[in-house]
C-alpha cells in the first residue's frame, strides 16, 4: 500500500539504507525494506503521530505558557507527559529533540538499526585508559534522539533487578523506595500477555507497555536455556522471587512490533487538547529565577530558531543520563569550580554529572553447526512479517536469551553478571544479494558453520566516571568520562564472568550444535597465553563493548549526602520546581536492562507530581496505585 492511501498525513523518518553502513546495491534494498515497512498503515500508524506542524490544537501556535514542560520525549519523558496530560485541567508541554520515532524501528529484526545515523546521539567518551584500546580508548555511546529515545533503538528486554538493589536505595535514606514501594509503579506500567509463564503477584496485566516473549525464536535459544540448567541455574521468571537464571526473556512487544514508550504512552494520548508535543526542538537551557530559587521555563530551538515556553507548576528533565546532566549544567547548576571554568555564572552549586555508572561487556565468538538456522534478510521474510507478525523478522535471534548469574564479587546473592547472545539474526549482517558482504564473512559456506556471540557483562561495576561541560555552550558535546575500569575488581569480575560463559559453551545442551569457541587469538591480545587470565583481561580492555545502560548523573538521595542531585521526590536541590525523571536519578544502577526501572521512576515520579498540587489546589485526586 503507498503511503498516500493512508488516511493521515505524516512525515517518517527513513534511516535503514544507511543502517548497514552499506552503499550501492545494499543501499538501495535496504531503502525498499524501508519503504515497504512505512508503506504499511497498520505499522506507520499514520493517525497517532506527531508532526513537526507548528500548528496545535484549536489552532494554536505552540504556547508560550504551559503548566508543566517536558524535556526529552524518550523512555522516561513519553511517560512522563502522558501521564501528567491525564489530568484535564492541566497543560502539559513535551519538547524532543528529535523526529517522531520512525516506523521500521517497531520490526523487532532491526532492533538497533537506527544506532550510527541521524537518530543517534552518537557520543563518544574521553579515552580511557583501560577500555576501548581497539579503538584508541574511544568508546561509542549510542542514544537515541527521536521519540522514544534510545528505548526505540534498543533490544527490548525488559528486566527489573533484583529487590535488594530498591531495599539498598531505601537503607540509604531514599525514603519511599524500596522494593516494595516500587513494586506498584512496575506493576501499573505492564500488561503482561503471557500469564502462564510469570509469578503473578510480581506482575502488572492492564497498564499501557505489553510485556510477552516474541513471537519467534530460533531453536538454540531454548538450548541456551537448556545449558544453564545442566550448570545449575534455574530457569523461569527472572523478575519474580528470584532474578538468577537463565529463560528466553520477555521483551516489549505487541502484536510483534516494539512497544516504546512513545507508542505505548503517547499514541494513544494523541487526541488530548492539553498536550502539547513538539519533535524537532532541543531545549538550549533552563530560564531560572534568583530571587525566588525557581525555575520559569525552557529555551529551545527549533526550525524557525530560539525560543522559550514559561512553565508555571514545573519543569521536568527526562533528557537522559547525558542529557539532563548537559543541561543543568549549561543552565549553571553544577559543580561551582567546574561552571566557573566553562564560563557559567553558577545557580546552584550540586555535583551534577558525577556518580557516573555503566554496564560493561565483550564478545565471545563460537562457531555453531547452524547454518540452516541462521536466518537471511529477504522479501519473503518481510513479507511474513507484514501479514503475519511472525516470522524471522518478528525476534532478535539469539539475543532474545539471557542469564543472570553471580560471581565471587557479588554480595547476599545478588546477582552482578548478565549474559547475552548475538546471532541467528536476519539484520543487515545477513542480506543475500551481496556475496563478498557480512553474512558471507560470518558463515564458511565450506563447512556450514555460522558465527554467534556471548556476551558477558558485568552490572555491579564499582568504576564511577563523571559528565562535565567541555564549554557553556549547549551545542558542544559534553565531556564523557566513564573511567572504564578504574576499580581493578571490574576487570577480575569480567574474567570470571568470561569463565561462565565459556563452561555454558561446553555444554551438553549447546554440544547439539557443536558449539566451539572460536580458537583465533584476539589479534592485539596474542602473546599472552591463549585463555589465561592475562589473555582476557586484554581482550576485555582492548574489545570492550559499552553495554549503553548508563545511569547516575543526577543521583537521587537524602539531602544529608553531599553526592545528592535530586530529593526522594526526585527535585533538585534547593529548586522546588524542578524535577529530573529518567536514568541519571539511579543511586546505583539496577542489576539488569534498565528501560522497565526507568518507567518505574516517570511513574513514581508523575504520581509525586500529581500528590504534589493536589496537596496545594486539590485540583486531581491521584487515584492510589495498587
Ligand atoms: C543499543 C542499545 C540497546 C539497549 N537495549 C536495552 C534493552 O533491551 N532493554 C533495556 O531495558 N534497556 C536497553 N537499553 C538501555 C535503555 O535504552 C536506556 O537505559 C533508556 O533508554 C534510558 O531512558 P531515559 O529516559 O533515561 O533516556 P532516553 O531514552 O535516552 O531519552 C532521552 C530523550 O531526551 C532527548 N533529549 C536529550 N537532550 C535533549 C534536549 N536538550 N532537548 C530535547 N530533547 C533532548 C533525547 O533525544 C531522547 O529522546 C539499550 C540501549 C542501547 C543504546
Amino acid at each position: 500500500m503507498p503511503p498516500e492511501s493512508c488516511e493521515c498525513k505524516w512525515f517518517d523518518s527513513s534511516f535503514l539504507s544507511g543502517s548497514c553502513g552499506s552503499t550501492g546495491s545494499l543501499a538501495f534494498f535496504m531503502s525498499l525494506v524501508d519503504l515497504v515497512i512505512r508503506s504499511q498503515c497498520s505499522v506507520a500508524d499514520p493517525c497517532r503521530r506527531r508532526t513537526t506542524a507548528t500548528r496545535f490544537p484549536a489552532g494554536l501556535e505552540y504556547p508560550e505558557e504551559l503548566d508543566f514542560v517536558v524535556v526529552g520525549g524518550g523512555v522516561a519523558g513519553s511517560v512522563v507527559a502522558a501521564r501528567l496530560s491525564e489530568v484535564p485541567g492541566w497543560t502539559v508541554g513535551l519538547l524532543e529533540a528529535g523526529p517522531e520515532e520512525p516506523t521500521a524501528t517497531s520490526v523487532p529484526a532491526f532492533a538497533s538499526a537506527a544506532m550510527g545515523t541521524e537518530l543517534d546521539w552518537r557520543y563518544l567518551t574521553e579515552p580511557q585508559e583501560n577500555a576501548c584500546l581497539a579503538t584508541g580508548g574511544i568508546c561509542a555511546w549510542p542514544r537515541g534522539k527521536m521519540l522514544g529515545g534510545t528505548g526505540a533503538m534498543t533490544g527490548m528486554m525488559y528486566s527489573r533487578g533484583h529487590r535488594r538493589l530498591y531495599d539498598g536505595w531505601r537503607d540509604a535514606g531514599i525514603t519511599g523506595w524500596g522494593y516494595d514501594d516500587v513494586l506498584p509503579y512496575f506493576k501499573k506500567s505492564e500488561a503482561n500477555r503471557n500469564p502462564g509463564l510469570v509469578e503473578p503477584d510480581y506482575h502488572g496485566f492492564d497498564g499501557p507497555i505489553s510485556v510477552q516473549q516474541f513471537a519467534h525464536r530460533p531453536p538454540m535459544a531454548d538450548s541456551i536455556v537448556r545449558a544453564g540448567v545442566e550448570l545449575g541455574y534455574r530457569t523461569g521468571d527472572l523478575n519474580g522471587h528470584n532474578q538468577t537464571g537463565f529463560s528466553v526473556a520477555q521483551v516489549m512487544v505487541d502484536d510483534g512490533l516494539r512497544m516504546s514508550t512513545s507508542r505505548a504512552y503517547l499514541r494513544p494520548a494523541h487526541g488530548r487538547p492539553n498536550l502539547f508535543v513538539k519533535i524537532n526542538s532541543r531545549a538550549t537551557g533552563l530560564v531560572l529565577n534568583k530571587l525566588n530559587n525557581r525555575v520559569q521555563g525552557v529555551k529551545y530551538v527549533d526550525q524557525y530558531g530560539e525560543h522559550m515556553v514559561r512553565a508555571r507548576k514545573e519543569v521536568i528533565l527526562s533528557a537522559g543520563v547525558v542529557g539532563s546532566a548537559h543541561l543543568l549544567l549549561v543552565s549553571g547548576i553544577g559543580p561551582a569550580e567546574e561552571l566557573l571554568r566553562a564560563g557559567v555564572t553558577v545557580f546552584q552549586d550540586l555535583p551534577v554529572g558525577r556518580n557516573l555508572q555503566h554496564h560493561v561487556s565483550v564478545g565471545i565468538a563460537a562457531t555453531v553447526n547452524a547454518s540452516e538456522e541462521a536466518h537471511y534478510l529477504t522479501m519473503d521474510g518481510i513479507s511474513e512479517f507484514l501479514a503475519t507478525r511472525t516470522g524471522p523478522l518478528a525476534s532478535t535471534g539469539l539475543t532474545q536469551t539471557t542469564g543472570f548469574l553471580t560471581t565471587s564479587y557479588a554480595v547476599d546473592g545478588v546477582p552482578d553478571a548478565q549474559v547475552y547472545f548475538d546471532g541467528l539474526a536476519p539484520n543487515c549482517d545477513k542480506i543475500p544479494i551481496d556475496p563478498e558482504g557480512p553474512a558471507y564473512r560470518n558463515i564458511d559456506d565450506g563447512s556450514k558453520r555460522a558465527y554467534v556471540w556471548a556476551r558477558p557483562t558485568y552490572l555491579l561495576t564499582r568504576s564511577r566516571g563523571y559528565i562535565a561541560l567541555r564549554t557553556g555552550n549547549p551545542f558542544d558535546n559534553p565531556i564523557i568520562q566513564p573511567r572504564y575500569f578504574q576499580d581493578r575488581r571490574d576487570v577480575l569480575a569480567m574474567v570470571e564472568s568470561i569463565r561462565l560463559v565459556l563452561a555454558l559453551m561446553g555444554t551438553r545442551a549447546l554440544a547439539e550444535w557443536d558449539m566451539q569457541p572460536d580458537p583465533t587469538p584476539y589479534p592485539d591480545c596474542a602473546h599472552y597465553p591463549h585463555g589465561s587470565d592475562a589473555y582476557w583481561i586484554c581482550v576485555v580492555v582492548t574489545d570492550t563493548k559499552p553495554e549503553n545502560h548508563h545511569s547516575g548523573t543526577c543521583k537521587m538521595g537524602p539531602v544529608s549526602d553531599p553526592e545528592t542531585v535530586v530529593d526522594p521526590e526526585l527535585r533538585v536541590l534547593g529548586i522546588p520546581n524542578l524535577r529530573v525523571m529518567d536514568a541519571s536519578v539511579f543511586p546505583t544502577g539496577p542489576n539488569c536492562n534498565p528501560i522497565a526501572p526507568v518507567i518505574m521512576v516517570a511513574e513514581k515520579g508523575s504520581d509525586m507530581v500529581k500528590q504534589t498540587w493536589r496537596a496545594y489546589t486539590h485540583e486531581y485526586n491521584v487515584p492510589p496505585t495498587k
